[in-house]
């Protein structure tokens, strides 16, 4: 199956003013990137295509994954995974434990997929360490993998690398585009670093600030 992820004359209102609008298509294992100024509706647009626009806003278009209509479907049911700055892992949950949740596959080899996911990222040995004791590195390795165990179909990443130093953040980079390339998953990436947007060597579109 092609995950494709289609923005058909995606338009947002904020108080009848517009703010981001878009009209592209983003290939499996693609990566665009949306830059632009602040306040512009970047993040706007990937609560949109994620199911959670605040009820403030209004939006016209379409969004099509899979060929599929998503504004149709309830957040849940989207398929969508996001990754944002702050890489949040569940407090009270143990590093597996998060994993755990985000696993789609039911049964007895979960603790199989986990313990393969956590040497995926060379965490070996940390199913039962707690996340408050994992270094920032760790921590967006971690979130990226409960992402992919979701088995999504498309990936939204919102600012993923802005908190992290500069060796971390090549490191990420690389880790982040190899597997939406390997899963073929449209990818959407804002950002306000050139830098992220030449590692991911795609597209970039350029948002401009509102006139109206
Ligand atoms: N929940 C909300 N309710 C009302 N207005 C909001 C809400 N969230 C954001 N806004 C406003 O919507 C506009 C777009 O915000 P958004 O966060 O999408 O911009 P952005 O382009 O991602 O900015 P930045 O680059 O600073 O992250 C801003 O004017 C912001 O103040």
């Amino acid at each position: 199956m092609t995950h494709d992820l289609i923005l058909e004359n995606v338009a947002i209102h904020l108080d009848g003013q517009p703010l981001v609008r878009v009209n592209t298509h983003i290939a499996p294992g693609e990566v665009l990137t949306l830059m632009g100024p602040s306040g512009v509706g970047k993040s706007t647009l990937l609560a949109y295509i994620a199911g959670f626009l605040a009820p403030s806003f209004e939006a016209r278009g379409r969004v099509l994954l899979n060929g599929q209509t998503l504004t149709k479907l309830p957040a849940q049911a989207r398929r969508a995974g996001l990754l944002f700055q702050d890489p949040l892992l569940f407090p009270h949950l143990s590093v597996g434990g998060n994993l755990a949740f985000g696993l789609r596959e039911k049964g007895s080899r979960r603790r199989e997929r986990i313990e393969a996911a956590l040497a995926d990222i060379g965490l070996t040995g940390y199913y039962d360490r707690d996340p408050a004791t994992l270094s920032g590195g760790q921590r967006s390795r971690v979130a990226l993998m409960r992402v992919l165990l979701s088995e999504p179909q498309a990936m939204l990443l919102d600012e993923p690398f802005s908190k992290l130093d500069a060796a971390l953040r090549g490191e990420m980079r690389r880790l982040v585009f190899d597997r939406v390339r390997k899963n073929r998953l449209p990818t959407l990436m804002v950002t306000h670093d050139a830098e992220d947007a030449t590692a991911a060597g795609g597209r970039v579109i350029e948002l401009e600030a509102s006139k109206a």
